[in-house]
């Protein structure tokens, strides 16, 4: 026990913090290890996002202390001691779009008066190199990827002298090759001594890349393992309070309809609910077909540039198409006019939920009602008694936590958000509902209840899209099509294996390889 154990990269310790009558962190703690990698898991609204920001200075918290490398944390408001301390990349980075990365790498640290722009880059490049990022510090950080932002973002927080970095879902939007650079570049810098705080709804990435991992429930610390020492039915049970269920509830039969839906274009066209014609968007995918029909949910599978996610734009009339058409029972639906695409019984869950969502300083009934208020009163009216019912009937069949249907959405935690977003493309009752990527930043078993529903939106006989990469949210689908390159490259019922799903989405020809060697 002699060894000199360097003090912890950051330990807290009897935190509490409330908003109004919210108790969001009960007396929480966490050590994170110098050089390791923790992962904090826990169910949405458990209080993740409040630790960190309590960790990173953005809050106060009411009771509790926290401490990096055995000192006191800075003082409330120091912002600049903070940063050399701890940062904390998002999914969406900080940077700032309009200026470069060199100018977002030094921001606020030069008086401007004296900024010499050349010797900026020169040290911005340096910079970069140094924690081997290889990203041109004179373009705009706007166009960046978002591999490349939260790379720049690592590199800025390593260069104000922090060791300590927190990942709030940072792989939320990278595909599975973006994934794979990120955690070796994670893996590179803890080599060197630099800690991590992991959050994701992903468990298996907790399980890929962290050594020890921590579970909040309900605003408490409910423990703290190796990681190794864990199962992820102990790590479920452990979030969620209840013994785990063996798997996802919510997998797509394999039925009398699977034999029946190999083709894409053998379908009546009276008999779909959702039809393409030789849809096109220059740039972005290739004239395609397909029917969805009554009671079938199809997946459209595809990595980051696959053209899968403008697909679904393009179906919701958020993206004019360049070519072909769509049609909602048989009748044509006008290009690029979301009214239409509405009003024609389109529901749309859009993937960048705070964006094109939710409107965050409106309630959670105001936010889930939007798309119905010709629906809540008569001429036009909202009656508000109505508007809340229907809002205390989506927050309980979607489990969405929050204090009331009067509750300020911004208030709300991520995935409960994201659940308010889904009510709200429900309210409509759409014939088609089309989902791009549903159950991002949802935890495990909200997941599988989100994914019940729009199951539940198909099997009560209307029909379903699902726009996504994620394995878990294409089970659900009857059919599902692969994308690359904007083109279709395979088509699975639901007896696909993952290894033949994950394969055409990496651009590999689907079948036929079985046993092959990786
Ligand atoms: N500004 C705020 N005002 C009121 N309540 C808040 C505020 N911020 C968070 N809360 C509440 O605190 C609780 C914890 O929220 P937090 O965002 O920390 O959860 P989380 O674990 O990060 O969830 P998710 O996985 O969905 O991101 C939730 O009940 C949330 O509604």
């Amino acid at each position: 026990m002699s060894e000199a154990v360097p003090p912890a990269a950051v330990h807290a310790e009897g935190i509490v913090k409330r908003f109004g009558a919210t108790v969001a962190l009960d007396r929480v703690g966490i050590t994170v290890a110098a050089g390791d990698s923790h992962a904090l898991v826990g169910r949405n609204g458990a209080g993740k996002s409040t630790l960190v920001s309590v960790l990173t200075g953005l809050h106060t918290p009411d009771a509790g202390r926290v401490s990096f490398q055995g000192e006191p944390a800075p003082a409330a408001g120091d912002t600049a001691a903070w940063q050399t301390k701890v940062a904390c990349v998002y999914q969406k980075s900080m940077v700032v779009p309009d200026l470069t990365v060199a100018e977002n790498l030094f921001l606020n640290r030069f008086d401007r008066g004296r900024i010499r722009w050349s010797a900026l880059r020169a040290r911005a490049r340096d910079l970069l190199a140094e924690y081997g990022v290889d990203v041109d510090p004179t373009v705009r950080a706007g166009d960046l990827t978002v591999e490349q932002g939260q790379f720049v973002e690592i590199a800025r927080a390593l260069s104000f002298g922090a060791r300590f970095i927190i990942l709030d879902e940072p792989t939320a939007q990278l595909d599975a090759a973006g994934i794979d650079r990120l955690f070796t570049k994670l893996r590179e810098l803890q080599r060197q001594g630099v800690a991590f705080l992991f959050i994701s709804h992903h468990l298996q990435e907790v399980y890929d890349l962290c050594s020890t991992v921590t579970v909040y429930r309900d605003a408490r610390h409910v423990v703290t393992a190796p990681v190794a020492e864990l199962s992820k039915a102990e790590l479920v049970e452990a979030m969620t309070g209840e013994a785990a269920k063996a798997e996802l509830a919510w997998h797509a039969k394999r039925s009398a309809r699977d034999t029946a839906t190999t083709g894409v274009t053998d379908t009546a066209a009276g008999e779909a609910v959702l039809r393409a014609e030789g849809l096109a968007l220059d740039g972005a995918f290739e004239s395609i077909d397909f029917a969805v029909r009554p009671g079938e949910v199809l997946g459209l599978a595809g990595a980051t540039a696959s053209g899968n996610t403008a697909l679904g734009e393009t179906l919701v009339g958020l993206r004019k198409a360049s070519g072909g058409r769509t049609l909602v029972a048989g009748r044509a639906v006008r290009p690029g006019s979301v009214a239409h695409a509405l009003g024609a019984g389109i529901g749309y869950v859009p993937e960048d939920r705070h964006r094109q969502g939710l409107v965050l300083g409106r309630s959670v009934a105001e936010n889930a009602t939007l798309t119905v208020t010709d629906q809540l009163g008569p001429y036009g009216t909202v009656l508000p008694s109505r508007t809340r019912e229907f809002a205390q009937r989506m927050i309980s069949s979607l489990d969405i936590k929050t204090s009331g249907p009067g509750q300020p959405v911004a208030d709300l935690s991520g995935g409960n958000q994201q659940k308010v977003v889904i009510a709200r493309a429900l309210a409509r009752e759409p014939r088609v509902l089309v989902a791009v990527r549903p159950t991002a930043g949802v935890d495990v078993k909200s997941k599988d209840a989100l994914l019940g529903v729009v199951r539940g939106v198909a099997d009560r006989g209307d029909a379903a899209v699902i726009v996504s990469d994620e394995l878990d949210d294409l089970r659900v689908c009857d059919r599902v099509i692969a994308l690359f390159h904007g083109r279709v490259i395979a088509e699975f019922g639901s007896g696909w294996t993952d290894r033949d799903l994950v394969s055409a989405m990496e651009g590999l020809p689907a079948g036929g390889d079985e046993g092959a060697e990786e």
